[in-house]
């Protein structure tokens, strides 16, 4: 199998191009990331939302304590959840996902959703999410709050210098948002992490990243699946991509599954991906996907499929939680 090759951040740190997403990775999950380790991945994508930063950690830790890596191969990164978004909150909360880790930096730190949401216990609603219940059981939603993204790049770029955090970086963020951002970070964004699969190209947004410098990392690559697993309706209306034929025939054509092909579109424009799978076949499948060459023919057709069609929407659920009645 081919090596993975890694990406050099505008931070100056090198970032593998293929990583292991850990949201619903929750039965097994030591044992989950001790096997990605041994199959090879050195990238964990992993967030406060997925609730499982302790199992992950222990899954890291076994694998160093057996020799099989150390600290310095491997690239973890994490992510602010939506209600630590004030100044105030983001160091402490930096630093207790750092414990449950067992790490004393981040290679990559990254704000989750450009949403700002009043804070909430995390001793006392863990993981938080986007619904959680009031002590009266009552669900209250999701609180807007006035903190401006300029506030809370600025606590991390304080993490940065306090080498809690070795790159920053945003996430779900659209173009002028980002652009807004650039114009004032004293510490680069170094990696954007977007929704990209066949349904969802977002070309312009990943010219711009090109032109700045920024990596773009792809989730979600295999579209619907990813969702359809979480049984929302938007997702079973569409054709799943590992049943297109056109990834199909591509996929027969060079010998590879259509994951493969959906993941090797991604890096071979330069994307780094993030794979989630719970099944060990497929995540190790997931790794061999820099090793063999679509043709530009092929790139550009599966291009073609963009429908502009985006599964991870925060307005959808906000809307239904009507938090700005
Ligand atoms: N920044 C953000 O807001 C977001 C970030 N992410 C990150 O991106 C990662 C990946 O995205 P995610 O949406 O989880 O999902 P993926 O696009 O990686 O898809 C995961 C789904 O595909 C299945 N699958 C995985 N590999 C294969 C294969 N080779 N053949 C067939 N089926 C396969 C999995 O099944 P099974 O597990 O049963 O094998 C699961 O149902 C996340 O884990 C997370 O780290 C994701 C969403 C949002
Ligand atoms: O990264 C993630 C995947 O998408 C979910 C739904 O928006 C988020 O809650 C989660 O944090």
């Amino acid at each position: 199998m081919a090596a993975i090759p890694s990406i050099t951040l505008k931070s100056g740190f090198k970032m593998p191009q293929v990583g292991f997403g850990l949201w619903k990775v929750n039965d097994n999950c030591p044992d989950t990331v001790y096997n990605a380790i041994k199959a090879g991945y050195r990238l964990f994508d992993g967030a406060f939302d997925y609730g499982n930063e302790e199992a992950a950690g222990k899954g890291v830790k076994r694998a160093i304590d057996e020799g099989l890596v150390k600290r310095e191969d491997l690239f973890i990164t994490s992510k602010l959840w939506n209600t630590f978004h004030e100044e105030k909150q983001v160091e402490p909360i930096v630093r207790q996902q750092l414990k449950w880790w067992g790490l004393d930096y981040f290679d990559l730190f990254l704000i989750h959703f450009p949403v700002s949401l009043k804070y909430v216990d995390y001793t006392k609603h863990y993981p938080t999410g986007w619904t959680y219940k009031g002590d009266d059981g009552v669900d209250q939603g999701v609180i807007p709050i006035n903190v401006p993204i300029l506030e809370t790049w600025r606590a991390l770029e304080s993490c940065v210098e306090k080498k809690l955090v070795r790159s920053i970086g945003v996430s779900n963020f659209q173009g002028s948002l980002l652009m807004d951002l650039l114009r004032s970070a004293k510490i680069p964004v170094s990696v954007l992490q977007i929704e990209h699969h066949p349904y969802l190209v977002q070309p312009n947004l990943i010219s711009l990243c090109k032109q700045e410098g920024i990596a773009v990392t792809a989730y979600s690559s295999f579209g619907p699946q990813s969702f359809v697993e979480l049984d929302w309706e938007k997702a079973k209306t569409l054709k799943p991509l590992f049943e297109h034929d056109l990834i199909k025939g591509i996929a027969a054509k060079h010998n590879k599954t259509p994951a493969q092909v959906l993941l090797r579109w991604a890096t071979q424009r330069g994307l780094a991906v993030i794979p989630k799978s719970n099944t060990p076949s497929r995540l190790a499948q997931n790794l061999d996907v820099v090793g063999f060459d679509l043709t530009e023919e092929e790139i550009q057709s599966i291009s073609k499929l963009d429908a502009g069609i985006r599964f991870n929407e925060p307005v959808d659920y906000l809307g239904t939680l009507h938090i700005f009645a």
